[in-house]
């Protein structure tokens, strides 16, 4: 679950907030795509869920931590699969290596890249690699999963393969929330959200948001899209 209540950030210096009072809820096992124009605040929000950036007001409820998956991947290239996938869970968690193996072990099965474990990342195709790094990331068993632009780093005729992930991943009851200016990724969330300027502009199922925009800022990305 996400609940973020009347965020609001202003960077020093700059002229006007950059999250100007963002309230929205994310129910458990829920996927939500926050779409906006370059520098509307997403990266922003993001950051601020993650902990990564302090709100000057208002609160964010995860009900534990959140987990990042960075749209470089950002795998260690020294390590394999399974080494990628136990390393935090030794060191941060403090897991015995049997107890982390078999962790990620389970993770990566159910992502599809069981046969894949004791491969380097860079014999791994975009799509596996992108995998391992979400097999990482819910290996350390976070209350929430958020993307920064999950398609971007990938070959076009991948991104059926991150929906496919996203679902899989959600089927484990994990809350995702992805940044993306990807509108037909959006297409596969429960919920969309776009900002602009700062502001929670639309908020609802793609088939409201997308199909029926009642913001120029959704109708000006929709039409890029479709450029
Ligand atoms: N650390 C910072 N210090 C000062 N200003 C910042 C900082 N981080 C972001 N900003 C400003 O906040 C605004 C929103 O930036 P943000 O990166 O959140 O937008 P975005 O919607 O993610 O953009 P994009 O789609 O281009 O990634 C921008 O005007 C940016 O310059």
């Amino acid at each position: 679950m996400i609940r973020v209540e009347d965020v609001r950030k202003r960077f020093p210096g700059a002229a006007s907030a950059t999250l100007d009072g963002v309230s929205f809820t994310l129910e458990k096992g829920g996927l939500a795509a926050i779409l906006g124009p370059s520098g509307s605040g997403k990266s922003t929000l993001l950051r601020c869920i993650v902990g990564l950036e302090r709100p000057d007001t208002g609160s964010i409820h995860l009900g534990g931590q959140a987990g990042l998956v960075f749209q470089s991947f950002e795998l260690f290239p020294h390590l394999t699969v399974l080494g990628n996938c136990t390393l935090a869970q030794r060191l941060v968690a403090g897991r015995s290596r049997d107890e982390a193996e078999a962790r990620a072990r389970q993770l990566l099965e159910e992502l599809g890249l069981g046969h894949r474990l004791e491969a380097w990342p860079e014999m791994l195709s975009g799509g596996q690699r992108q995998r391992v790094a979400i097999a990482r990331a819910l290996a350390m068993e976070p209350a929430v999963l958020l993307y920064d632009e999950p398609t971007s780093a990938l070959d076009p005729s991948l991104r059926r393969e991150v929906v496919e992930t996203l679902r899989r991943v959600g089927a484990l009851g994990m809350t995702q929330l992805v940044v993306t200016h990807d509108v037909q990724l959006a297409r596969a969330a429960e919920t969309v959200l776009v900002l602009d300027h700062g502001h929670l502009v639309e908020q609802g199922p793609p088939a409201q948001v997308l199909d029926a925009p009642r913001h120029e800022a959704t109708r000006r990305l929709l039409a890029q899209a479709n450029d």
